[in-house]
């Protein structure tokens, strides 16, 4: 198999580069199993963030089928639309749906929406529920949309320039796109950077040119920028053609 030519990033990002999805489903699948064994080896309980969008469902599929002592695995999530638990558009529904089953059933599952709250008070019972969660979480798996945004820090949100504060104290806050439905809870900047590492996976031309944008921009514009310009988390990039 042909693999896709690397991409114009720092060298600290770890670039695992694939022809096709399902092969890059399964490598990051790999990639995150290791990483929980490891930390299972280490530690009584290993923690997993996810986030949404319609490209985790092959790698969620594929990880969902890896032997691990799943009771000992909590799972959780980068962000959230604050639509109820069943709504088509939830993740965490996307999560139970696509990841929380086969061997992978038996995890813990911490959702950070609650129906029915309005996204502020959303925000502050989320990060209640993620302080029963041990950090630095041992693996943070983001994606990022085509405007530069990621988990949900886009750059037109109300929410995000307070999300992206290197020094914000909270952990979680609502924010409100402009250019996206639903508002959401996001974990801040400095709530994702407190994970032994970061995994970021992402498909085609159009993101790799947005993501080599992001090299040199400032947050504000492409809160993507914030993730390869920071040095204290090592960062995976698993790219598809
Ligand atoms: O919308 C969400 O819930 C997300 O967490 C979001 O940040 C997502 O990861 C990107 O929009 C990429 O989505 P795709 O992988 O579907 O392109």
């Amino acid at each position: 198999m042909s693999v896709a030519e690397a991409l114009k990033l720092p060298a600290a990002v770890h670039q695992h580069l694939s022809d096709d999805a399902a092969p890059g489903a399964d490598a990051l699948a790999d990639f995150i199993a290791e990483q929980l064994r490891i930390a299972l080896a280490a530690r009584a309980k290993a923690s997993l963030l996810v986030s949404g969008g319609r490209s985790p469902l092959a790698f969620f599929a594929s990880l969902s089928q890896r032997e691990l002592d799943w009771p000992r695995v909590t799972i959780s999530l980068a962000d959230e639309r604050c639509v109820p638990g069943d709504d088509d558009a939830s993740n965490a529904r996307l999560v139970r749906e696509h990841l929380l089953r086969g061997r992978a059933a038996t995890a813990r599952f911490v959702a950070l929406y609650v129906d029915g709250l309005a996204p502020e008070a959303a925000a502050r019972e989320a990060e209640a529920r993620l302080a029963t969660i041990a950090t630095p979480f041992d693996a943070v798996v983001l994606g990022m949309g085509d405007d530069g945004h990621t988990a949900s820090l886009f750059a037109d949100a109300d929410g995000s320039a307070a999300g992206l504060d290197p020094q914000q104290s909270r952990r979680v806050l609502a924010t409100y796109p402009r250019s996206a439905p639903h508002a959401r809870l996001s974990l801040s900047l400095r709530a994702l950077l407190d994970s032994r590492l970061l995994a970021l996976a992402i498909s085609g031309e159009r993101k790799r040119q947005v993501i080599e944008a992001a090299v040199d921009a400032a947050p504000a514009r492409l809160p993507i920028a914030a993730l390869l310009q920071q040095t204290q988390v090592p960062l995976h990039l698993f790219f598809n053609a």
